[in-house]
Parts: C-alpha cells; sequence; structure tokens
C-alpha cells in the first residue's frame, strides 16, 4: 500500500501565526459581535463575558454530565484534550470548540426562549439584504441571454468567489481593500469538474452532494449553481449539506438556504425563476438538505462516520466549499504547498472537487512555480488574505 503523506498539524500556539490570531483576537472580536448584536438577558452577558476571559486564559473544560451532545463530543476527542490550553490543542478543534461554547452562552441549545436562535442571524440577514447582494441578482438578467455554457462557467465562477462572503473573515480582514484584490486562481481543474457533471457520462444524469459553506452571499451563488445543473441535466439530483447549527460565523443552516430562496423569489425578474425552480426542486425531492452532526465536527472528513461516507460514495462528485471544509477536506496540517491534492483527498469515497478563497495556511496540490510566483510577489499573504481561490478535482 502507498504511504499516505503526513505532515504536523496546526495548532493556535505560536504567537504571530494566523491560528494563534484567531484564537487571541478573532474570537474576543465575534464574542462582542454577539453580545452588541442582540438583547441578551443577563445570564448570557455573565456567560459571554465569562467566555471571553475563558477562550483566551483558560482550559477546555468537559461539557458537563447532562449536555445533549455530551457522548458526541467525547467521540470527537473531549477527555483528551481536557485541562489543556485552547492553544495547545489542534487549531481545528479550538475553533469548533469556541463556538460550541458561544452558543451554550447564548442559550441556543435551551431548553428556554433563547433555544434555537442563532446569534449570527443579524449579521446574516444584513449582508443577504445589502445593496451588493441586490447588484448580483440584478446581473442575472444579463446573463439570462448568455449560452447555457457560458452560464455554467460564469455561475461556478459565482460559487468559488462567493466564497470571500465569510462574515468571520471580515471581522479581522478589517481595514483590507477585498475590492483592489485581483482574483486569481491558483490553481483549476474547473475542465475535469465539468467532465464529472456530464450527463451522458454515466448514462444518466447523477447525484451532486455540494457541502455548503457561508449563508447569504455564498450560499445564494451556490444555489444559483444547483439550479442551472438541474434544469440543463448535468445532474439528476442535488443533495446541500448544510450545518445543523450556527457555526463560524457565518455558516448556512436551514434558515439561511429559506432566507436565500425568499431574497430570490422576492427580487423578482431572473433571480425570481431561479427561487422558483429551487423551491420546486425542494417539494418534488430533486433538491434534498442535510445537516449531519457531523458538519460541525472539529476532525477531518478522513474520520467522517459511515453514514457520511454512504452519501458521498452515492455522488457523481461532491463539491466541498470553501476555507473551513478544505482544512477538513485535506487535514488541517502544514502540508508543503506541492503536495498532491488526490494524494491526501486519496480517503475520500468518491470523485471529489474542492472550491476554496484561500484564507488560512492549507494549501496542497500547487505546482512548483505557482508557488514560486506567489511567494515571490507576497511573500506568504497570499495564503490567508482571501485573493486568492482555487478549483482542484480528485476523480
Ligand atoms: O470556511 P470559510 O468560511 O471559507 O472560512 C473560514 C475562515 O474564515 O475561518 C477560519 C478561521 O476561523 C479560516 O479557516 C477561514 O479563514
Amino acid at each position: 500500500m502507498p504511504d499516505t503523506p503526513t505532515a504536523p498539524v496546526l495548532l493556535g500556539n505560536r504567537p504571530g501565526s494566523f491560528p494563534h490570531g484567531v484564537l487571541a483576537e478573532r474570537h474576543p472580536a465575534i464574542i462582542r459581535q454577539v453580545r452588541d448584536a442582540f438583547p441578551y438577558e443577563p445570564a448570557q452577558r455573565h456567560a459571554l463575558d465569562a467566555l471571553l476571559t475563558h477562550c483566551t486564559e483558560g482550559t477546555i473544560e468537559a461539557l458537563p454530565a447532562d449536555a445533549h451532545d455530551r457522548d458526541r463530543w467525547t467521540a470527537w476527542g473531549m477527555d483528551t484534550y481536557a485541562g489543556q490550553s485552547w492553544y495547545d490543542v489542534p487549531w481545528l478543534w479550538s475553533e469548533s470548540w469556541f463556538y460550541r461554547q458561544l452558543l451554550r452562552a447564548v442559550g441556543y441549545f435551551g431548553p428556554g426562549p433563547w433555544q434555537g436562535i442563532d446569534p449570527f442571524r443579524p449579521s446574516k440577514l444584513a449582508e443577504l439584504d445589502s445593496p451588493e447582494t441586490d447588484e448580483e441578482l440584478a446581473a442575472l438578467d444579463d446573463l439570462a441571454g448568455r449560452p447555457a455554457d457560458e452560464r455554467g462557467r460564469a455561475l461556478l465562477h459565482g460559487s468559488l468567489w462567493g466564497n470571500r462572503a465569510d462574515l468571520g473573515f471580515r471581522l479581522s480582514a478589517e481595514g483590507t481593500d477585498l475590492g483592489a484584490a485581483v482574483p486569481a486562481l491558483v490553481a483549476d481543474d474547473s475542465e475535469r469538474l465539468w467532465s464529472l457533471l456530464d450527463p451522458s457520462r454515466a448514462g444518466q444524469a447523477g447525484t451532486l452532494v455540494l457541502v455548503a459553506d457561508n449563508a447569504g452571499r455564498e450560499l445564494v451563488p451556490d444555489l444559483l449553481l444547483i439550479d442551472h445543473l438541474l434544469a440543463h441535466g448535468h445532474i439528476g439530483r442535488a443533495v446541500l449539506h448544510i450545518k445543523p447549527y450556527p457555526y463560524y460565523v457565518s455558516d448556512a443552516t436551514t434558515a439561511d438556504v429559506v432566507d436565500a430562496l425568499r431574497r430570490l423569489t422576492d427580487a423578482g425578474a431572473a433571480a425570481a425563476g431561479h427561487g422558483r425552480r429551487l423551491r420546486d426542486a425542494l417539494a418534488d425531492g430533486r433538491l434534498a438538505l442535510r445537516a449531519h452532526p457531523f458538519s460541525c465536527s472539529p476532525l477531518p472528513y478522513e474520520e467522517m462516520p459511515d453514514d457520511l461516507r454512504a452519501d458521498f460514495a452515492r455522488a457523481a462528485v461532491t463539491i466541498v466549499k470553501g476555507d473551513l471544509n478544505y482544512r477538513r477536506l485535506v487535514g488541517d496540517r502544514q502540508w508543503p504547498p506541492t503536495t498532491p491534492f488526490a494524494e491526501v483527498t486519496g480517503y475520500f469515497p468518491g470523485p471529489v472537487a474542492a472550491l476554496r478563497t484561500l484564507k488560512s495556511d492549507v494549501v496542497t496540490g500547487l505546482a512548483p512555480g505557482t508557488e514560486e510566483a506567489l511567494v515571490a510577489a507576497e511573500e506568504q499573504r497570499w495564503r490567508t488574505s482571501g485573493t486568492h481561490a482555487l478549483i482542484q478535482v480528485r476523480t
């Protein structure tokens, strides 16, 4: 058997590193944002204040015995990491734990009147209802007159670059002129992706699994792409994997899908047509939602449970969106950037495509010349600035 490549797991304990900045600065900023956005009651305010200190100075404390998901977190490594600093456990684990603790602080898991209230909803709705979203939806009218092939490619790129719309990222990228960035693909396997979506390939249109990332201005283009692929027979069915609870600020949940569809149908013109077709697809089963607990797990996809593995195995292709999902797909490790993508995703049970803008250190599958050119132009900033993107495919 060939050796599976490996590299050190990313931790957040090196001051000055990107992961350290997320734990030490981004997480406290997220707590303050949530605290300001909602008229929370005293108990929630106290819990948020306690978390503010705890997440930067404390250690991992096991969930209480009556926590609804205690067994799940035990299986995900909680007892192994209990007692350790948030900075010394795998960064991916620590971040995921942060969102679990934040939701506990605001009473999301209940019981009580705040059960199920998404603390990130105000920022998600503000983005969905922004003039920028209006412009993007209006652009669909021009696109409607173009050949189907061209529309498909434009919608694929819309879904890819929609990944820049990440509210947690914006919080710490403040001051960065995202508008001035030159969009640049550091890897582009899009032709291989289209060949997997060729209906004549297997004699019948297969299933697309799309593992979604952010709500709002990323989810809308994801849905538009799905609608296009269904309407033009590239796929017979789509399964959209969303998060079972709010996560990484802007990650999409079922409520966000409902909001996005409302936004499309209310927009009128071409956007409304997409919205209506997507509603029909949901109603007749051609589009299905899945909110698997593992979608919010602090582990790489290599450790996915059997039922999820079976879902992916049935797909003609699984499209994995965004930075966090990329980290989980290839493993949150200090890979040399030229490590082959096909090797680190060799465990995945079927063809898989990553669509991601680069917003953290992890990257694989770059050509040696690409890495050299990026480093020469930007040192290591290209890894985290969100100004570069990739489309990588393993068949
Ligand atoms: O998955 P997304 O929305 O593309 O990005 C999530 C993100 O902003 O959060 C993490 C840091 O908290 C990084 O992996 C990444 O930059």
